[in-house]
């Protein structure tokens, strides 16, 4: 539950955001609020340009030598909310459950910031659509409307629900893994619930492939190595006294190398071809989208920290320097691109991201909006 009387206004446009969530690719009411504030805000340094779903704004530097970068991703989750909010999503089935409200909030704030305060260097402002899926980050990198925008630094931030407000944790090197998702889909034969030898019944090949599946992990990942493999869905059948003719399995898998990842879907392919000959089925495996892993640059993000931890703040920080976690972002496409660095933000809170009951501590908009802008001013100082 909100216990905020009177939000600031990046808390409250956080709440006019968290109304609205929208998938991937279809932020057409999330585009239109931003731009609408945008245009609010005194143009003088000002240029945007849209990009599908997505929105870039370039502020021109008094006298600038350098650009710097900032992306807040915009898309939501297929959730239904289980919050406490009055502000709750107005879009049945969809939430802000991964933070991108925030995201956008602080984004906004730091522009806001900057087309106020004139900095020396260019600045450029990316919200970028689909970081769910199916990734935005990628097609946005290579789209006509950036490349004289390019950065010559990016960062950007993730909330943390885990760790208390006032917390900044981030490392060089890797800090979120390489994602793959992973489609599977099973055809036997469909049939009478009571004739099962006359049927191919593919909710038990699923079940038993979703078991073998993690003896990926258990048992062909070196054990020193990481991996994941989630399957978070599982479709099949159509009523409890049919057999099902199909079942399809989507999941996705984690790693912290390409070499890895490699590994894990071969296995993958040779347990779901076992799968084909053991029950006589048809099996498909798509992979859908695949994020590079966000690999933090290390010259630049040790400067960010040393900045953060030898810096006053008008409210204490903690800097952590956390391990990588095996959560993906298409920010590491960015980061592939030009140094930077992504690091979470702490705004404690008992449910986890991707959970219907994600409630964040508002008070790290103000402060991330704060220690960004302060950041990006000295940046433009060195
Ligand atoms: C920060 C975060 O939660 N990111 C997502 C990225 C999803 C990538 C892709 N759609 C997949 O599921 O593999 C995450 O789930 O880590």
């Amino acid at each position: 539950m909100s216990v905020a009387v009177n939000p600031s206004r990046f808390v409250q446009i956080r709440r006019d955001l968290h109304k609205i969530p929208e998938l991937g690719f279809q932020e057409f009411k999330t585009q239109r609020y931003l731009l609408d504030y945008i245009a609010s805000l005194p143009q003088e340094r000002l240029e945007v340009r849209t990009w599908r779903t997505g929105i870039i704004v370039n502020v021109k530097g008094t006298a600038p030598k350098r650009r710097f970068g900032y992306r807040a991703d915009i898309d939501a989750l297929p959730i239904t909310e289980d919050t406490g909010y009055d502000f709750r999503s107005e879009h049945p089935g969809f939430m802000h459950a991964c933070g991108h409200d925030l995201h956008m909030s602080i984004g906004l704030g730091i522009l806001t910031h900057f087309a106020q305060q004139p900095i020396r260097d260019n600045l450029t402002f990316i919200f970028q659509p689909a970081e769910e899926g199916p990734g935005g980050a990628k097609p946005m990198l290579e789209c006509e409307e950036l490349r004289d925008w390019m950065p010559d630094e990016i960062f950007a931030l993730h909330i943390a629900p885990e760790y208390p407000v006032g917390t900044v944790a981030t490392k060089p090197g890797i800090l979120f893994a390489n994602t793959s998702e992973l489609f599977i889909t099973l055809t036997g034969k469909g049939g009478h619930a009571a004739f099962p030898h006359n049927a191919n019944d593919m909710v038990i090949a699923a079940c038993q492939l979703v078991g073998q599946l993690q003896t990926v992990i258990s048992r062909n990942v070196n054990p020193l190595d990481s991996a994941v493999i989630t399957i978070g869905k599982i479709d099949g059948g159509t009523k409890q006294n049919i057999i099902a003719e199909t079942a399809r399995l989507e999941g996705t898998i984690r790693t912290l190398s390409a070499e890895t990842m490699s590994l894990v879907k071969s296995r993958i392919e040779a347990l779901v071809a076992g799968m084909e000959t053991a029950f006589a089925c048809k099996a498909e495996i798509d992979y859908g989208a695949n994020y590079r892993q966000v690999f933090n640059e290390a010259d630049v993000t040790g400067q960010f920290m040393n900045w953060v931890r030898d810096t006053d703040h008008s409210m204490p920080l903690q800097l952590i320097e956390c391990t990588e976690a095996m959560t993906g972002e298409d920010f590491g496409y960015f980061l592939e691109a030009v140094p930077g660095f992504m690091f979470w933000l702490g705004v404690g809170t008992p449910y986890g991201l991707h959970h219907a009951k994600l409630e964040p501590d508002e008070r790290a908009i103000d402060l991330a909006i704060d220690l960004m802008s302060r950041f990006l001013t000295w940046k433009s100082q060195q």
